[in-house]
């Protein structure tokens, strides 16, 4: 595929007075793995429903796969796998005959299903379970399942949108490697939605980070990480000493921005090691009560924080 996978110019998505997106700009390179992040009712979902044709925007263009979604969306589902948050599936089948269903939906004969029934037992476990009944299948196994319906017409660009939202921690690593398994072994382009930062941090080439709509951070994760500072120092103090933990602070040498939350307060520093015992006995001497003093790496939280001043509140885990 010449040109990129992605390419968003202006997407603009209103729902009467509400802007769910605000002039989206993006390209997602062929064979990427591009993790769009955000909280819930960032954007997300819309800016997927609009890629995948399955939404108009308000103005804008887009392309994906080299088709124009608005002009040519037939084109471009033919090139699209696409996995949802809510997966439609019919109890009463069975997994390979699901499969099978899809792939005659997508004009392949009984033995290009066949091989992509087998490509796909090996790049997504789901083994024996294709041939029970979908009333059967736990949670992951159905996000399998409707991973493998995605790809059955073997998709240049695969759109998953929150794919392990509600799954059990391990669930959701058998996923990351699946996920992974198709860029490497097929080169294929995922787009993926995610509203947990340690699967685009995991998982993404590049990150777009969207808040109200807009793109407010982009680059690669760690590239991003790195624009916070090598290190942060967490002061957590008693609560009529923040303004003289942030004096203190300010005064320590080599310290970044300070960002305070409540009663703690966060320092960039270039070597973390080396700057918390002047920060303890620059606090000390200052007789500013601290209640906790910790190291740590940044987060593509932090990367939030330092650009919208709220964090990506994470949603409950079922585990
Ligand atoms: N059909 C609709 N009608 C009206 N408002 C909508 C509609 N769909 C989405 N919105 C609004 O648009 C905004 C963006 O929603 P969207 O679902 O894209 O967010 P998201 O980032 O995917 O969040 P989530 O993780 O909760 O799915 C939200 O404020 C949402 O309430």
């Amino acid at each position: 595929m010449d040109g990129p996978a992605i390419r968003a110019d202006g997407i603009t998505k209103r729902f009467g007075d509400k802007v769910a997106l605000d002039a989206v700009d993006l390209e997602v390179h062929a064979g990427e793995i591009y993790g769009f992040l955000g909280p819930n009712g960032a954007g997300k979902s819309t800016l997927t429903r609009v890629l995948c044709t399955l939404l108009a925007p308000t103005e804008g263009r887009a392309t994906v796969a080299g088709h124009d979604v608005d002009k040519e969306p037939t084109a471009v589902r033919l090139r699209i796998g696409v996995a949802l948050q809510e997966a439609a599936l019919d109890d009463k089948q069975t997994g390979v005959e699901l499969l099978r269903l899809q792939g005659r939906f997508y004009g392949l004969t009984k033995a290009e299903t066949d091989q992509r029934l087998s490509d796909l037992r090996r790049l997504i476990d789901i083994g024996d379970a294709l041939d029970q009944r979908v009333a059967t299948y736990s949670g992951g196994m159905r996000r399998r399942l409707d991973l493998a319906m995605a790809l059955v017409h073997n998709p240049q660009v695969l759109f998953l949108d929150e794919p392990t939202t509600g799954l059990d921690p391990v669930s959701r690593v058998a996923v990351w490697e699946e996920v992974r398994r198709l860029n490497d072994e097929l080169g294929m382009t995922v787009f993926l939605t995610t509203q947990y930062l340690e699967e685009a941090d995991e998982l993404a080439d590049r990150v777009g980070i969207i808040a109200g709509g807009k793109i407010v951070a982009e680059g690669p994760p760690a590239e991003l990480k790195r624009s916070i500072g090598s290190d942060l120092v967490v002061v957590d103090v008693e609560d009529d000493h923040v303004d003289g933990a942030r004096r203190t602070l300010d005064a320590v040498d080599g310290a970044g921005e300070i960002q305070v939350e409540g009663t703690r307060l966060t320092v960039p520093v270039e070597d973390g090691a080396r700057s918390l015992s002047p920060i303890a006995v620059a606090l000390s001497e200052a007789s500013v009560q601290v209640t906790e003093l910790a190291l740590r790496r940044p987060t593509l939280d932090d990367v939030f924080f330092d650009v919208t001043g709220q964090r990506i509140v994470e949603q409950e885990d079922v585990s």
